[in-house]
């Protein structure tokens, strides 16, 4: 069975609670409230910009060229479709982008981008790709029950739009791809080390829009 199968069937109950979670049940019927849509795209804002080092390093890790090109393909879309998509929402909420400049990472935001650069720096190319992949197909699969569900003026169209496109697909069938064919080049140990990333990133995919919900603070400041 091919890594990625394998790994979702894994995750599968799990990937099942992220497609009910409150933040996007919400966001489908048009209903989220926008302060919580705007906690989530400032923290997404801040996101992206270690998502996006972490795949240019999955970019100099990888075996050949293609790879190479699927990897800092994405590592430049990160920064650039998505600084679009959240500068249209910045403007229709009234954000300031020296208010992103100054905001600081959620405890779950910092959690989840400090374990991808961890892997960035202290892994091999099969286990960070394996940590990368449900960034991109977790966010596929929510795009499209949500553009089945939601209507043409649903508020967040421009969102639904973005990871429902059939180019958003495609990327995650090239990373799906590369995911697989490491897991073929990879010995049991690296393997399991991949399937471990896997339910990790996953993890921190439900606790990402969990944390949204919640507008998660840090508990302690000084
Ligand atoms: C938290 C998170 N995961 C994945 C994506 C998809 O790129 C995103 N924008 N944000």
């Amino acid at each position: 069975m091919a890594f990625s199968t394998d790994a979702w069937q894994r995750n599968a109950r799990l990937i099942d609670t992220i497609q009910e979670m409150d933040f996007n049940r919400a966001l489908s019927a048009g209903t989220l409230e926008r302060d919580v849509f705007k906690y989530y795209v400032i923290q997404d804002s801040l996101y992206l910009a270690g998502y996006a080092r972490a795949l240019a390093a999955a970019g100099v890790k990888a075996p050949d060229s293609e790879a190479m090109l699927t990897f800092t393909g994405s590592a430049q879309e990160a920064i650039q479709v998505e600084r679009a998509l959240h500068a249209s929402y910045f403007e229709k909420f009234g954000i300031d982008p020296a208010q992103v400049q100054a905001a600081e990472p959620s405890p779950t935001c910092l959690a989840y981008t400090s374990y991808m650069l961890g892997l960035a720096e202290t892994a091999g190319y099969a286990e960070l790709v394996a940590a990368i992949l449900p960034c991109f197909w977790v966010y596929w699969e929510v795009g499209k029950r949500i553009d089945a569900e939601a209507g043409p003026d649903n508020p967040y169209r421009a969102w639904i739009d973005t990871y429902a496109d059939e180019s958003f697909g495609e990327a995650v069938q090239a990373v799906i791809r590369h995911v697989d064919r490491a897991a073929e080049a990879a010995g049991p140990d690296t393997v399991a080390a991949m399937h471990h990333a896997f339910m990790r990133s996953t993890q921190y995919e439900w606790m990402f829009w969990d944390a949204a919900w919640r507008r998660e603070d840090w508990p302690v400041k000084p």
